[in-house]
């Protein structure tokens, strides 16, 4: 009769001759895999671009994870201003420098026309509710939507949403006086900007107004597109690059983006019938959705009014916020810019400045406080917070420099290197950098700058010309540039004819080192707190105590 710890030792031998058995096999399939998707990864490259060849099966992903846009920056110095690298197997195509940038998005505006999908963004986290304007692909509907908000965002539209612009960076003012209890409270700025940002897409949008950053809507809706920002990135969905992450059943990520998708249509739906509501009744404000749905010859259909709802949300609101929340942490510890600006809006006010000027200031002012106007595309440019624009897919083949870049091929712009460009006799390695002195004669060309490390809003004043990179560039480009420079212009007059800022503890709001997430498609600074000093107490107080919460009376276009 055999022992029982003899038998048990023959299990125990079968076992691990099989599980060592299943290992090799396991082993090998993953070497022929690895094997196979290389041939396949390297059959991708466009030929005759450089670029660096990065890893088996995820490509250049590690490297670009974080801080995408400054790696792409150093590699442009090996591989030159265009040079694809590989997001898994996907080649891509990425350009670092205004002549490449222009070359490409500007003359062909037409074949870059499109945007890429992608796994999570599109298929998961969008799927049948529609996409966004911005990350919608070329095709007829595109056009229609287009349309729609080109008519809602050009210059006329905007001079009719002045009394929301008003009433909104008022109520903002009025916040940033009320939370910081007249200069003695440190207060966080961010959520009184989002909510700034949000009440007048909503309100352009569906006439309705967000009115406190305490309200729950107000949170969910600041919840739900901080994910949607993060589905959007271009780096960090791995799933996006390496299809077989997707059979993972404990996906944590793909259940998150369900999740964001049904938070997201549950409000959208809610503004939607509220409005529809007011309809019936007789009693809406004039907004886009509203003359759309009244006036039916733009033959906008159901998905495609959702998606110019879901553009304003989504464009509107983290863009303006997140510059805004960059520039006061920063401008706190920067009282010269502070002084300089209160000193500009005096001038313009043509009162002196032991005199208070109006803390309100005009809004409909239209950038006419030049130093105002250049520190606002200062912080545009500085703060970059879309680093990597939004990207492009080709229609048509390019010919770029000799090399044929195949249709279907996605593009990104480097905004942040290209806003950054330094001319190369000034070129010191970041490390060692020190600010060159302000001489404006020595920027050599009107897109490159001897100093782009430094924040001087007299660059715009010096060369009004120059090209911001900001909003991208062509036929893609930020459908509402006009409106965003405007809000941001009003929200800097209004908050430094107003307050002293200062920092509270730390405050880090350098681009470079202040990122909450530096994967994040856009940025935005890590929390931190100010002291907003009234600079004229009692005169404030006066200005911003009249119904300030009052619904706006003037009508949209
Ligand atoms: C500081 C503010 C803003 C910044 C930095 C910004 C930046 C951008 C960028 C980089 C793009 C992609 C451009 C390209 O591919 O070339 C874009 C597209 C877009 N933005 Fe903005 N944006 C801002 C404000 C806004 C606002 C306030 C709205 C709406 C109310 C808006 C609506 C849109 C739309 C609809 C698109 C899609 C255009 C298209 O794909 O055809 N943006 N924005």
């Amino acid at each position: 009769m055999p022992s029982e710890s003899s038998f048990l030792g023959q299990w125990f031998g079968i076992f691990a001759y099989l599980g060592r058995h299943v290992l090799l096999h396991v082993l090998a399939l993953l070497v022929v895999y690895i094997f196979a998707n290389e041939i396949v990864r390297s059959r991708r490259r466009i030929p005759g671009l450089k670029g660096p060849k990065g890893w088996p099966i995820i490509g250049n992903l590690r490297e670009v994870r974080v801080d995408a846009a400054l790696k792409y920056r150093d590699w442009s110095e090996t591989y030159g201003d265009v040079f694809q690298v590989q997001m898994g197997n996907i080649p891509v195509v990425v350009a670092n420098s205004p002549a490449a940038v222009k070359a490409l998005w500007i003359t062909n505006s037409q074949a870059l026309s499109s945007r890429p999908q992608t796994y999570t963004f599109h298929k998961v986290a969008s799927g049948t509710s529609g996409f966004t304007i911005g990350t919608s692909p070329y095709d007829e509907s595109l056009k229609r939507r287009k349309k729609g908000a080109a008519i809602a965002l050009n210059r006329p539209a905007i001079q009719s949403y002045i009394p929301y612009l008003d009433l909104e960076t008022k109520n903002f003012v009025q916040d940033l006086f009320a939370y910081g209890k007249g200069g003695t409270a440190a207060i966080d700025p961010l959520p009184m900007v989002q909510r700034l940002a949000m009440s007048l897409a909503c309100t352009i949008n569906w006439g309705t107004r967000v009115r406190s950053h305490e309200d729950d809507l107000f949170k969910e809706i600041v919840e739900v597109e901080e994910h949607m920002n993060r589905f959007r990135s271009t780096q960090s969905n791995l799933q996006d690059y390496i299809p077989i992450l997707r059979l993972n059943p404990f996906n944590t990520q793909s259940a998150k983006a369900r999740e964001m998708k049904a938070r997201r249509a549950r409000f959208m739906k809610r503004f939607d019938e509220e409005l529809r509501d007011k309809i019936a009744r007789g009693t809406n404000s004039p907004c886009i959705q509203a003359s759309v749905i009244t006036f039916k010859e733009d033959r906008l259909n159901e998905t495609e009014l959702n998606s110019i709802s879901l553009s304003m949300i989504s464009g509107g609101f983290e863009t303006v916020s997140n510059t805004i929340g960059f520039s006061l942490g920063f401008l706190a510890q920067r009282p010269d810019i502070q002084q300089r600006a209160f000193e500009e809006i005096c001038k313009f006010q043509a009162v002196s400045s032991w005199n208070s000027p109006d803390p309100l200031c005009d809004a409909g002012d239209d950038q006419r406080c030049t130093y105002v106007a250049a520190l606002a595309k200062e912080a545009l440019r500085y703060f970059t917070i879309i680093p990597l624009v939004l990207p492009r897919e080709s229609i048509r083949d390019i010919n770029y420099e000799g090399v044929v870049i195949p249709k279907g091929t996605t593009f990104y712009m480097n905004a942040w290197a290209c806003n950054y460009r330094e001319h190369p006799i000034y070129h010191i390695s970041a490390a060692h950098f020190s600010p060159v002195v302000a001489n404006p004669s020595r920027s050599v060309d009107r897109d490159i700058w001897y100093d782009p490390e430094v924040f001087r809003p007299e660059r715009w004043i010096e060369q009004p010309d120059a090209t911001l990179y900001t909003f991208g560039l062509g036929y893609r480009m930020c459908s509402a540039h006009m409106l965003a420079q405007r809000q941001l212009y009003l929200i800097l007059m209004r908050t430094l004819s107003s307050f002293r800022l200062e920092p509270h503890g730390v405050v880090d709001c350098d681009p470079r080192t202040g990122k909450r997430d530096p994967s994040d498609l856009i940025m935005s600074a890590r929390p931190y707190k100010i002291l907003c000093i009234p600079r004229d107490g009692p005169r404030l107080a006066r200005a911003v105590s009249d119904e300030y919460k009052q619904e706006p009376t003037t009508t949209t276009a």
